[in-house]
């Protein structure tokens, strides 16, 4: 999906009642992802500012064919809401008028317990295989997995809300939300010149993500339209990607503590620019094996980077799409807040789950975050065209 400033949006909404009360568009709010394409929404994007992330359950008695059906609704309306139009087949309840499209993605992902409800177990990916119980997780089951994983973003909070609840409208009788949280990003337009966002612990976090143009990025991120059977990747995953989601709460009372100095040897980079601690801008690679002044390594060995890095982990990359959320504050007063980390990658077994093993046992970070719930959803190829609907591979095999 890429970005178009063509204004479908423009279009007043069929059903939309007085249009010469609409008012016109800025490029923000007409800014429009198509939905259809090889690959969802959602994913290569820069992050919008707002994110829903809502897992879905399949009400008992919903089989392969309910399954498809939803699907096919999901498809529709998330096509349509995508180019700002209503969308088909419920009265639309206006939350979002006049605001356009707004840049929203939907993305759709499959949950390893969907496979047995829908009678697909043969259809089940190798690399949904659980994820490994890491040191230290405090995970709430209740908020954490899902048979269906559904990620909303835009950069208008009410067109969040409306695409969000128009999908689980028409959910209805099919599936139940059994989680949804809430995330935040910063608002395009907030600054003259972009830069790489900053977390609430107020790093720049996604410096050293993979970029589009790296000559490796679709193979990190997408499973190849081709599928390699000998990687145990099923057909009906070509262009698609598996979604680690974890909510990772972080410890601030203890952080904002904490010096710069020892902030920024916590993560290895500079709080103010993200310039890595062995020297230069932000985007200067970062030497591992630079020495201080003092004789000891510039990016200390328990380092955030330094564990996490794809050269220290067999080459494991994946792409972080994080938000940062905010649930107010806890009885003791410690706010409930961190981020909701999403990572995609072409495969988990050789992304996420590597370097998780390795930071829950050795980075400096680990002891101000608490990971707090977690999911690991397949997400298929995008719907090529408004005929077919994301899915359609595995439910119509
Ligand atoms: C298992 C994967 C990762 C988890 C979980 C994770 C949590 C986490 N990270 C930050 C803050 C930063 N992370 C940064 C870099 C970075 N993080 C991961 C992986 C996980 N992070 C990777 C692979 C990398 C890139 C490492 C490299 O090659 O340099 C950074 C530095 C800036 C950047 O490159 O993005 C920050 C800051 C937090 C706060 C957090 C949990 C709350
Ligand atoms: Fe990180």
């Amino acid at each position: 999906a890429t970005n178009s400033s063509a204004s479908p949006a423009a279009t007043p909404a069929a059903g939309s009642g007085d249009a010469g009360a609409r008012t016109p568009l800025t490029a923000l709010g007409a800014n429009a992802h198509p939905f259809h394409g090889a690959h969802q929404g959602g994913i290569v994007e820069p992050a919008q500012a707002r994110m829903l992330s809502t897992a879905f359950d399949l009400t008992p008695g919903t089989a392969r064919p309910g399954l498809a059906s939803l699907m096919k609704r999901w498809s529709a309306a998330a096509a349509a809401l995508a180019a700002g139009r209503t969308p088909p087949g419920l009265s639309d309840d206006g939350s979002a008028l006049d605001a356009g499209p707004s840049s929203l993605t939907v993305t759709f992902g499959f949950g390893a317990s969907v496979f047995a409800k829908a009678g697909l177990t043969a259809q089940l990916p190798a690399a949904l295989a659980p994820l490994p119980a890491f040191p230290e997780d405090k995970l709430d089951r209740r908020r954490s997995d899902g048979d269906l994983w559904v990620q909303v973003c835009a950069d208008d909070g009410l067109v969040a809300f409306h695409a969000m609840r128009t999908l689980q409208r028409l959910a209805a009788g099919a599936a139940t939300v059994r989680w949804q949280m809430s995330g935040f990003s910063r608002s395009p337009g907030a600054t003259a010149r972009p830069r790489t966002g900053r977390n609430l612990m107020g790093q720049i976090d996604g410096t050293n993500n993979p970029k589009p143009t790296d000559p490796t990025f679709d193979a990190r991120v997408f499973v190849p339209a081709k599928t390699d059977p000998a990687k145990d990747q099923p057909a009906w995953m070509a262009g698609g990607s598996y979604a680690v989601f974890r909510r990772i709460r972080m410890l601030l009372d203890p952080w904002d503590l904490q010096s710069t100095d020892r902030q920024e040897r916590v993560i290895g980079r500079h709080k103010a620019s993200g310039a890595p601690l062995s020297g230069g801008t932000e985007s200067t690679p970062a030497d591992l094996g630079k020495l201080g002044p003092d004789g000891g390594l510039a990016i200390p060995g328990d380092a955030h980077i330094r564990v996490a890095t794809p050269d220290a982990n067999q080459g494991a990359a994946m792409l972080r799409r994080g938000y940062s959320y905010h649930d107010g504050f806890r009885p003791d007063g410690a706010p409930d807040a961190g981020l909701l980390f999403v990572a995609f990658q072409a495969d988990p077994r050789t992304g996420f789950v590597p370097v998780q093993l390795k930071l829950s046992r050795a980075d400096a970070l680990s002891v101000f975050i608490s990971h707090e719930s977690s999911g690991l959803y397949a997400v298929p190829g995008g719907a090529a065209d408004p005929d077919g609907y994301v899915g359609q591979a595995l439910l119509e095999a």
